[in-house]
Order: C-alpha cells, then sequence, then structure tokens
C-alpha cells in the first residue's frame, strides 16, 4: 500500500505537487492520470525518496522509503527508461543492479526472459530502440520481485503487441497481490488497464475511484438532433425552443445539434411544437476519453497556439469552384472538431485553480478563453477557489441528459509536516535525486 498524505513539492516558485492526499492499495493496478508537467513524476519521485516533499509524506508499507529495509527488494520502479549505461549490455545492466540488492544471478536471465530481450542480452543498451529500452527498464523493476511497482509511461514507445503485452503484465502482477501504481496519458489504455484512477491537474486531485465509476459518472448522455439540411431557419427554431427550454446545443461536424439538459421526449415535444421537422433524433454517449480530455483541459499547462507561418505559406491553390473564397492563412475558417464544447457535465470538477503563489499559465493565443470549452468550463459559482476539487457521483434519478452542477470541492485532509528525508539515490532506481533538473 502507497499513502500520501498532503504531499506537496516546490521547486523554487513552481508548486509541481499540492497537498496531494491518496491510497495505492494492493491486488489492483491504479492509474495515475494527470496532462504534461501535472506532477505525475514528482510524486513518483516522492514516493521513492528521490525527492523530498516540501510537506506532507508519503509511505510504502507504513515506512517513508529510506526507511524500508532492503527496499530494492520491496519496491521496483521504472521511471526513466533512458537512464541506462549505454555502453554496458543489458544483462551486465541488471547484474550490477542485482549485486546491489544482494539478488541472485539467475534472476537476471529470468526477467530477461520475462521482457522478451533474452536474445538481446548481451547487446548494448545504446543499440536499444525506445521499445527496448522500456523493456529493459521493466526488466530491472521486476528484478526483486517486489510486492511494490511504480511504472511511469511504461507504455511509451511500444507497439502494439508492446503494449498489450504491458497490459497483462500489469493484470497479472496486481492479480498476485501486488501494488501496481502506473502513470499515463492515455485514458483509453488505461480504462484497459487499471482498476482505479487517481486523476491529477496542476500538481492537485481531481479525481480518486473505481475505473467502474469513472465511466458511470462520466459517460455523459446526449442527443444527436438533425433538422432538414436545406432549411436552415428549421434549424434556427429548434436551436431556440431548446435553448428557451433550458437545453444546450453544440454543432457537430455533420451538421447535427449536439443536445445536452433535455431528454429525448422533451426535445421531440419542443420540436414538434415549434413545428420543425426532425430527420435525426438519437441517444449517444461522449467517449471516456472525452470525459477525461474534459475534465482536465482547464489544468493543462501547454496548448498550442495556430501556425501563422510567419507569412511563408505558400499561394493558395486555384479555387475549384468559382466563386469559391481563396484561403488566407490567418483568416482560415474554423477546424472542424474545434467547435466550443458543451457545457459542464454531471461529475465533472472545474479546473483546480492555480497552486499558491504559482503564476497562470500564460492566455491561450488568439483570444481564446483560458478554458478552451468556453466560460462554462471555468471554475463554476459556488465552488470556492481554493482546495481540491472532487468528482460526485450525479444525484439519483437525474436526467441523464441534463448537465448537473459541479461537485463542492472536498479538501484532502491536510499531513503533518514532511519528516525531512534525506537526499540521495537509493538502490536499484534509474533516476537522480536532485531538487533542481
Ligand atoms: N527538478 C525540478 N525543478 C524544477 N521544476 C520541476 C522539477 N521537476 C519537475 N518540475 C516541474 O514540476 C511540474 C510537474 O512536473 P512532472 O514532471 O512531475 O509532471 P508530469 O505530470 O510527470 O509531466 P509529464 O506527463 O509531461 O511527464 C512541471 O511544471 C515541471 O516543470
Amino acid at each position: 500500500m502507497i499513502e500520501a498524505y498532503g504531499l506537496t513539492k516546490r521547486y523554487g516558485a513552481k508548486t509541481a505537487v499540492y497537498n496531494l492526499s491518496f491510497q495505492v492499495r494492493p491486488g489492483a493496478v491504479t492509474g495515475f492520470l494527470g496532462p504534461n508537467g501535472s506532477g505525475k513524476s514528482t510524486t513518483m519521485r516522492m514516493i521513492l525518496g528521490l525527492d523530498a516533499p516540501t510537506s506532507g509524506q508519503v509511505t510504502v508499507g507504513g515506512h517513508a522509503f529510506r526507511g524500508l529495509p532492503n527496499a530494492p527488494r520491496q519496491v521496483g520502479a521504472l521511471l526513466d527508461a533512458k537512464a541506462v549505461h549505454g555502453g554496458r549490455s543489458a544483462r551486465n545492466h541488471l547484474l550490477s543492479l542485482a549485486q546491489l540488492s544482494g539478488i541472485p544471478a539467475r534472476r537476471v536471465d529470468e526477467v530477461l526472459g520475462v521482457v522478451g530481450l533474452q536474445e538481446v542480452g548481451k547487446k548494448r543498451s545504446k543499440g536499444f530502440s525506445l521499445g527496448m529500452g522500456q523493456r529493459l527498464g521493466i526488466a530491472a523493476a521486476l528484478l526483486g520481485d517486489p510486492q511494490v511497482l511504480l511504472f511511469d509511461e511504461p507504455v511509451n514507445g511500444l507497439d502494439p503487441e508492446g503494449i498489450l503485452w504491458v497490459r497483462n503484465l500489469m493484470k497479472r502482477l496486481a492479480s498476485e497481490g501486488r501494488t501496481v501504481f502506473v502513470s499515463s496519458h492515455l485514458m483509453s489504455e488505461m480504462a484497459q488497464t487499471a482498476e482505479h484512477l487517481i486523476v491529477i491537474g496542476r500538481g492537485q486531485l481531481m479525481a480518486d475511484m473505481s475505473v467502474t465509476e469513472f465511466i458511470a459518472r462520466n459517460s455523459i448522455g446526449f442527443a444527436r438532433v438533425r433538422t432538414p439540411d436545406s432549411e436552415p431557419q428549421q434549424r434556427e427554431k429548434l436551436v431556440a425552443a431548446l435553448h428557451e427550454a433550458g437545453g444546450r446545443t453544440q454543432p457537430e461536424e455533420d451538421g447535427a445539434l449536439r443536445v445536452t439538459g433535455l431528454e429525448l421526449p422533451r426535445i421531440s415535444d419542443l420540436a414538434h411544437g415549434a413545428d420543425v421537422r426532425l430527420w435525426e433524433l438519437s441517444p449517444h454517449q461522449a467517449s471516456l476519453e472525452e470525459a477525461y480530455m474534459r475534465l482536465t483541459q482547464g489544468s493543462v499547462d501547454y496548448r498550442s497556439t495556430t501556425d501563422m507561418r510567419a507569412g511563408l505559406q505558400q499561394p493558395a491553390a486555384a479555387p475549384a469552384m468559382a466563386g469559391a473564397p481563396a484561403m488566407a492563412g490567418a483568416a482560415a475558417p474554423a477546424v472542424p472538431g474545434a467547435a466550443p464544447q458543451q457545457a459542464a457535465v454531471p461529475g465533472m470538477a472545474a479546473a483546480p485553480p492555480m497552486p499558491p503563489g504559482q503564476q497562470a499559465a500564460p492566455a491561450p493565443a488568439h483570444g481564446a478563453a483560458a478554458y478552451p470549452g468556453g466560460p462554462q468550463d471555468a471554475p463554476q459559482p459556488g465552488v470556492p477557489g481554493g482546495g481540491t476539487l472532487q468528482m460526485r457521483a450525479p444525484r439519483p434519478g437525474t436526467n441523464p441528459y441534463a448537465a448537473g452542477t459541479p461537485a463542492a470541492p472536498t479538501a484532502p485532509p491536510a499531513g503533518p509536516a514532511a519528516p525531512g528525508a534525506a537526499e540521495g539515490m537509493p538502490g536499484g532506481s534509474t533516476n537522480e535525486g536532485e531538487d533542481a533538473r
């Protein structure tokens, strides 16, 4: 079991992790999700004693990592697959780790076999592909046959067969009663691998629940409605009637409307009342990936801007149709799919506020709102700015198409002061224990 209480890490003015409390239990794969820079690696480094918390604490099996007797036999980790001496063969790399921890040499050949590198064990690792490096890192994590395993982005660079292999390996390790904590950006991958999810944004807890619960809360229903393409006034009449009834609409790429906040029979009645003919009225579920993106989009630190090409673009090709407007780079039409997102969704937490003392990320260029889904994605009224925002179960009997009000924040318990863990490199780990990169 891994337990974090009020874990906070600051690097100078940067707060990488803020007041994070969670438990990772044995017997299940726990996915650790969050956008780039949200603090996943920092949290893992603190679990492994590679970084000291600024405040709060984290324990493995009830002990701070540095207090664990023979830690490499109890905890295995893949943090950075590239942190290997490239001049050494895979086998020699593992042998040196094994010797440091009193692990017999035959275990090295066993783990090389488990990760499928037995044929290339004598090759220097500097010639390894990204995927082979990942497999070598996983072999190192398995070396001590530990009860607790941490994997930071283990499927990075793996081909589909490798991804499936990692997925099955994680599940098997958990089914043996081990604690398996895996970070990823990929909700879709985690939905297939993990039983439990911990989602963070800007270093703060956004969701801590089973995958089943996450799916139940976040596979949001919506209706697709289509009016005759050749009669735009029909569509306008319908949109007005839906909005008046409290529904929200969002254009789909194919000209249909995505409607939330109203049930299908009500949409049908409203269309009938407005004398609007419908070509389509169908129920849909938003994907889990979409739900995750919506949950974390307000806490994404790194956003791309439009490529203006500094005036370097080639003249546009002559339009195929007479009278069609020529494309002008900066004035290009909206990209399909870039339509504003629908309104807040039941079970969704707003983006976490910036940790104290932290600068907000620069506003996206070209006048885009700070919350790309529009103002509805900004922290909602009634949600106090401070504290950690948790996801909320929909009330029983609520309209499945209705957007709910966001949850009140639930602050995790503040942990005791950090016990002042010493700096340094624990055995068997693959990362530097420095506070400044
Ligand atoms: N040693 C350090 N010194 C200064 N800032 C750091 C250090 N380590 C991490 N950070 C900052 O802390 C924040 C969290 O980084 P971290 O690597 O933990 O995020 P992450 O969720 O693992 O990101 P990614 O998904 O991109 O790997 C980032 O803004 C990062 O720049």
